[in-house]
């Protein structure tokens, strides 16, 4: 029996999140409210524009285009707007004003997110982010509660659905990468400006977020290296297949050993990389994401779904707010976040993984000798190498020419030491061309 008063639900933003999740409220109020314990009342939704068309049917009284007198009324802010400003003020209000906050904005939390937390952490309110990072897919509260008692070695994601549905387009034979971007404008997945997916910024904010739950220590998006994909080309995509591997913007999140002083530290890079088609990672498909969890105890764990799109967002922030009206009605504070470890954040040049590097070569003789002693002189231990000649008729009449492609794949190297032997390799009187070099994960 439900005793307990009305919770005041505000939404800020009806966008392909936003939409979705008040019709859902709407629709579900009977079912929410049995699980809650309280009605949960959606007293409003804030937009920039009333008469804008919405992904989903809600009420136009419930639409105002003042936000700052709607979060001044509510228990429960949902924040769905996205943005910098005036998303972080809007927030900072509602949490200073007693209200509870739930956020899908990682690039808000990225940036500003120390600040909202020790805000919330005084006010004893709570600030819920499931949305934030993998959509749909439960992987905030598995770090942050089910795993709290293991110790996360390593997080490799793939955190982006836009990117993610793009190279599987590609990977297919399918859309150009503007062709694929559309399509996933239109399916809602983008970013506003979808600039944030293609270069990788919103993978890097989720991997500031994944990384700072995952080692308890405050990972600035700053502090995460990033590369997004408008360097992949469709012959690197099709290579690859040929070798047995995909080409995915993956997210990774270390623990490992500061090469320099010999103590543990954390890294977060966000970057192409060819993953062996065996690997679980491999297999999603489309706007899916997947993190993959290597934790002490637990030993290897994937979480997969729905990465991105309006409804299945939803579900994570309906999730959130459940979470957050129940505390409501049993009060207390909310759980705050454990940056206890405070590990140094170590730079990209202290990371260590496999490379593979397609050289355009000579074809004549003493070349692949030639290649090995420069990966030798710099510490790069070569793992495997196949050669094919790309130009039959060059092979012996011009020793100038390039006439075959070398693809060599590399045992465990620093970021550093790879670098300069690609600067070497590049120099080289017997390469022609770099084509290409990709990280090597999940071997
Ligand atoms: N679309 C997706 O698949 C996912 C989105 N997110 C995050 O959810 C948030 C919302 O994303 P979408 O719904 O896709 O964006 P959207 O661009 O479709 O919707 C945002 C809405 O907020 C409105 N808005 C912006 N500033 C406002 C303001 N000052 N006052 C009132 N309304 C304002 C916009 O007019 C727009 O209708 C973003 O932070 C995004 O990163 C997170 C996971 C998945
Ligand atoms: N633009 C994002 C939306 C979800 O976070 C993506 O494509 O993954
Ligand atoms: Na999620």
């Amino acid at each position: 029996m439900i005793e307990y008063r009305n919770l005041r639900i505000a939404v800020l933003g009806a966008g392909s999140v936003g939409a979705q999740v008040a019709a859902l409220l709407l629709q579900h109020a009977d079912e929410l409210a049995g699980r809650v314990g309280a009605g949960l009342e959606l007293v409003g939704i804030a937009v920039r524009d009333l008469d804008a068309p919405r992904t989903a049917d809600i009420p136009r009284e419930l639409l105002t285009t003042d936000a700052r007198s709607l979060i001044l009324g509510a228990d429960i802010v949902i924040e769905v707007m996205g943005g910098l400003e005036p998303a972080r003020e809007y927030l900072e209000l509602a949490l200073t004003s007693g209200a509870d906050v739930i956020t899908a904005n990682k690039a808000l939390l990225a940036t500003h997110g120390p600040e909202l937390f020790a805000i919330a952490e005084q006010v004893g309110a709570q600030l819920y982010y499931e949305a934030a990072v993998g959509g749909a897919i439960p992987i905030i509260r598995p770090l942050r509660d089910s795993l709290a008692g293991d110790r996360v070695h390593r997080i490799l994601g793939i955190v982006n659905g836009t990117t993610n549905y793009i190279l599987d387009r590609m990977d297919q034979g399918g859309d150009s990468l503007e062709q694929a971007l559309a399509v996933a404008t239109e399916l809602g997945y983008a970013e506003a400006d979808p600039t944030a997916d293609i270069e990788g910024f919103d993978a890097a904010q989720k991997a500031a977020i994944l990384a700072s739950l995952a080692f308890h220590t405050a990972v600035p998006v700053d502090g995460v290296h990033r590369e997004g994909i408008t360097g992949v080309t469709r012959e690197q995509v099709a290579a690859a297949q040929r070798s047995g591997f995909v080409v995915k913007l993956l997210a990774v999140c270390e623990r490992l050993v500061d090469p320099e002083t010999g103590a543990d530290g954390v890294s977060a890079r966000v970057h192409p990389a060819l993953i062996p088609t065996t690997h679980p990672l491999a297999a999603v498909h489309g706007a899916n994401n997947a993190v993959f969890v290597e934790a002490e105890a637990a030993g290897s764990l994937m979480f997969y779904g729905a990465g991105a799109g309006g409804v299945q967002t939803a579900s994570a922030v309906l999730g959130d707010l459940v979470s957050a009206a129940r505390r409501h009605v049993v009060g207390g504070p909310g759980v705050a976040e454990s940056t206890h470890a405070d590990l140094p954040i170590l730079p990209i040049t202290s990371v260590t993984t496999r490379y593979q590097i397609t050289l355009s070569v000579l074809d004549r003789p003493g070349v692949l000798a030639q290649i090995a002693s420069v990966f030798s002189e710099h510490d790069v231990s070569v793992e495997a190498v196949q050669q094919s000649v790309v130009d039959p008729a060059a092979d012996g009449q011009d020793g100038n020419a390039p006439g075959a492609t070398l693809v060599i794949g590399t045992h465990r190297a620093t970021e550093a030491a790879l670098a300069a032997t690609v600067a070497a390799l590049a120099d080289s009187p017997v390469v022609a061309r770099v084509d290409s070099v990709l990280r090597v994960e999940g071997l």
